[in-house]
């Protein structure tokens, strides 16, 4: 199970074990620089042939610290290498003091000045090493060195988007953090106001890698908001510490080590003297006719998951459509939340699911039904909506509900929460995704799946975990129709089958992407659930 730091819980392991006096920060420091260069030889082995060119610029904390190191490294092996400061070099903190001291030995620093004499050699380095601003970044690129280097940055950036990144620096390895990226919450900081001024434009600053070197674990803004776009690839390099986070609970990267501790083991469960109710019973609640694929795709996914059976609940007029295309699936006539109630008598039905293609009209009037049921409850789509109306309804929520927005929804559900996310991140560290699901979900007293790329999930009493489709994981051909209502199917599915919420949430999201990238580009909504057995072969289990 992996931890994403914040800068404050990475400063206080680093602390602790250096307080031990089992390490000394200058230890931690040579490691770092030696940590970056390993990966960059790893990353690009025709560096590691013979010698090159490297211009390093150096901020004015630890980071530039870690930078004169590199510098030194590379001089060692014959490279050329220019060295730029942005900052005061009588300011540099004791350790990064030392380096500088080291490296004065072997050559030249230059003040990293507003004229841009850096960008010349820069442009014709074979590799560029960003170190400017790790964990320690409080505020944005700020004085008159920022507006050379936001300009450069910033014709770099379009680039990006133009396709034609190339030409203009080949190789950027960033030190721990892209400079400009707040470690914490993925978002580049910006100046207050600058985008009112010109909302076509980015006023952040940020300095985009195609190699990111972080140290000991990982930090959370590497796997939220524009962190992935911006370090490019993500290494994690070891130098040395121990021990994880202590007090708050930490958020945790879901893997398939988390599943495993979940209990996600479909088939290998269900021993030959188990009934299949052993294996629960989820009720997916269906829309009106022409609306019904939604729930269906839920529903199949549910039935792929493990549940022991899935029953569609579907209102009569729509009941010859789903007849038709379901066989596993058994189906219900629900016509009105009276019927629901009836239907929930029985209490081997241990989960539900609401919203998928139901309809918002439709939601609203079976919302207070399903929450006075106390099942344990995926609530998605319409449903959501319906939800955000009514303050009753929200009040009603309890703990055995999962709520499933996507961005949007997620206004609608928390305004000020979303409002508050929306607002320029002018200090660091900045407000995250993280921030606003923990909020949101202590608010609702239920688990949180807040969507996207970076899926956060969090629980009431701030548990919380990101599940990234990001790095190797990046499965963009996820983003297509239906591909939520299987995500809500898949936690219905093992809500059924007995998961906690929070569980079912973090294992649903890390098997569906999962799905996603196991089949490939060209999927549609249908494939996910009939790739979960290829997932769990591959599994293990
Ligand atoms: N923790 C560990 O285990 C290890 C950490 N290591 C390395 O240390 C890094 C963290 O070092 P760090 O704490 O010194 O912070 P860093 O990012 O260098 O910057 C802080 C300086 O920048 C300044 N400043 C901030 N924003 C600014 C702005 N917009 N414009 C101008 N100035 C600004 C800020 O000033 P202040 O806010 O105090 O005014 C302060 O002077 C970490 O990322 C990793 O690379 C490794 O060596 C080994 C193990
Ligand atoms: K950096």
């Amino acid at each position: 199970m992996a931890e994403l730091l914040t800068s404050a819980q990475m400063r206080a392991i680093e602390g602790a074990v250096i307080d031990r006096g089992a390490v000394t920060g200058l230890d931690l420091m040579e490691r770092a620089g030696q940590g970056v260069v390993d990966a960059v030889f790893e990353e690009w082995p025709e560096l590691a042939r013979s010698s090159h060119r490297a211009t390093v610029l150096c901020g004015p904390g630890n980071n530039g610290g870690d930078g004169f190191v590199i510098a030194r490294l590379l001089k060692q092996r014959g490279w050329e290498v220019e060295v730029f400061l942005y900052g005061d070099p009588a300011k540099l903190p004791p350790d990064a003091t030392v380096n500088y001291g080291r490296w004065a030995e072997l050559g030249s620093v230059s003040e990293l000045r507003k004229t841009g004499a850096w960008v010349e050699p820069l442009l014709q380095a074979d590799l560029c090493v960003d170190a400017l601003f790790g964990t320690g970044l409080t505020r944005p690129f700020d004085d008159d060195h920022a507006e050379a280097l936001g300009a450069y940055v910033l014709e770099a950036y379009n680039n990006i988007f133009s396709g034609a990144r190339a030409p203009y620096i080949d190789r950027i390895v960033a030190v721990d953090v892209p400079s400009g990226l707040c470690a914490d919450s993925g978002r580049v900081l910006s100046a207050q106001g600058a985008e009112e001024t010109d909302p076509t434009k980015r006023s952040g600053v940020c300095f985009g890698a195609d190699l990111t070197v972080t140290f000991h674990r990982a930090k959370l803004g590497q796997y939220l908001g524009e962190g992935p776009e911006l370090c490019g690839k993500l290494v994690v390099a070891d130098i040395g510490l121990w021990g994880g986070v202590t007090g708050a609970p930490p958020v945790r990267q879901v893997d398939a080590a988390v599943l495993r501790g979940h209990g996600l083991r479909p088939d290998v469960g269900k021993r030959a003297d188990q009934h299949k109710y052993s294996h629960g019973h989820a009720l997916i609640l269906s829309g009106l006719s022409g609306k019904t694929g939604a729930a269906r795709l839920a529903a199949r996914a549910a039935l792929r998951v493990g549940a022991g059976l899935v029953t569609l609940g579907t209102p009569h007029a729509a009941v010859t459509e789903v007849a038709a295309q379901l066989t596993a699936i058994m189906l219900r006539e629900i016509d009105t939340p009276e019927t629901l109630t009836r239907v929930l008598a029985d209490q081997r039905l241990t989960a539900l699911c609401l919203g998928p293609g139901f309809g918002i009209d439709r939601a609203r009037e079976f919302l207070p039904c399903v929450l006075a049921a106390h099942r344990a409850t995926v609530l998605d789509a319409d449903a959501l909506t319906a939800l955000a109306e009514g303050e009753t309804a929200f009040a009603a929520l309890h703990d055995r509900c999962v709520l499933t927005p996507h961005a949007g929804e997620f206004e609608r559900l928390f305004p000020d929460i979303a409002a508050r996310l929306a607002e320029p991140p002018t200090k660091g560290p900045a407000y995250s995704k993280v921030d606003a699901t923990r909020d949101a979900a202590r608010r609702a007293g239920c688990p949180v799946l807040f969507k996207g790329s970076d899926t956060v999930i969090a629980s009431p009493d701030g548990r919380c975990s990101v599940n990234a489709a990001v790095y190797d994981r990046a499965a963009p051909w996820l983003a297509t129709a239906g591909t939520g209502d299987v995500l809500a199917g898949l936690i219905a599915g093992l809500l059924a089958r007995g998961f906690a919420p929070d569980h079912a949430a973090e294992t649903a999201a890390w098997l569906h992407v999962e799905a996603a990238y196991s089949f490939g580009p060209g999927l549609i909504a249908e494939d996910l659930p009939e790739e979960l057995p290829t997932v769990f072969r591959t599994l293990g289990l």
